[in-house]
């Protein structure tokens, strides 16, 4: 079977032929309703701890971008929040869209937003990423929504590094790199139990979305659309629009940790 992407042929519409979760009950992305959320005065504010120097590298996957950790040791973790123990970071990617117009996976009461930061998370009840990707509290991945704003010198570190992950397979080391730079000021969220937004779309996720987006340049979005899902030899095909569009709620609670 071909490989799944974003394209008509083999996009999320398709995606349940090989992964029939696809219509599960607490699929991801969903459209967040903040009349709808429910105030809980018992969310803990979120705990990021992030340790540059396991920074390891970054590269084209031919879905998105990433910037992967190593986890080891729980130098870069997640901890209060609305999780118990303690998650460490995985990874980090991005989403969006070929116009400024779209490429979030969450939106905001209908508003899409220009990209969404996915920073990935497993929990060290579990012996490591994998198992962790299968247990119903499995992981925990904060979004950040990107909006259209003033030029972001943090993110333009990862831009800066593109010309050397162009291509599907592409990799390249990236070192001392802190993800705090990425997150808002204000770490309001709303949080709700979903699943993973690409195959294999397990429903391992507690998602946590910070309500405050952080900045971005029309000029640095146009960086991101430079990056290609096809790997060197094949014809280029941009790298735009690799976000699944939101799923039905299916009865699920949303709670803000904010009033
Ligand atoms: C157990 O087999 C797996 C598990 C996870 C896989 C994966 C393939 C691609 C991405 N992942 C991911 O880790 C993954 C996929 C989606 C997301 S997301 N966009 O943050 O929901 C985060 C992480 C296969
Ligand atoms: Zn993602």
């Amino acid at each position: 079977s071909h490989a799944w992407g974003y394209a008509p042929n083999n996009g999320p519409d398709k995606w349940a032929d090989n992964f029939p979760i696809a219509n599960g009950p607490r699929q991801s992305p969903i459209d967040i309703v903040p009349g709808e959320a429910s105030y809980d005065a018992g969310l803990k504010p979120l705990n990021l701890k992030y340790d540059p120097s396991t920074c390891q590298d970054i590269l084209n996957n031919g879905h998105s971008f990433q910037v992967t950790f190593l986890d080891d040791t729980d130098n870069s973790t997640l901890t209060d929040g609305p999780i118990s123990g303690t998650y460490r970071l995985k990874q980090f990617h991005f989403h969006w869209g070929a116009s400024d117009n779209r490429g979030s996976e969450h939106t905001v009461a209908g508003t899409k937003y220009p990209a969404e930061l996915h920073l990935v998370h497993w929990n060290t009840k579990y012996p490591s990423f994998g198992e962790a990707a299968s247990q119903p509290d499995g992981l925990a991945v904060v979004g950040v929504f990107l909006k259209i704003g003033d030029e972001n010198a943090n993110l333009q570190k990862l831009l800066d590094a593109f010309d050397a992950i162009k291509a599907k397979g592409k990799q390249t080391t990236f070192a001392n790199f802190n993800p705090a730079t990425l997150l808002p000021g204000c770490l309001d969220y709303w949080t709700y139990d979903g699943s993973l937004t690409t195959p294999p779309l397990l429903e391992s996720v507690t998602w946590i979305v910070c309500k405050e987006p952080i900045s971005v340049s029309s000029e640095q979005m146009a960086k991101f659309r430079s990056l290609l899902f096809s790997a060197e030899g094949e014809a280029e095909c941009c790298m735009v629009d690799n976000y699944r569009p939101p799923q039905p709620l299916k009865g699920r609670a949303v709670r803000a940790s904010f009033q």
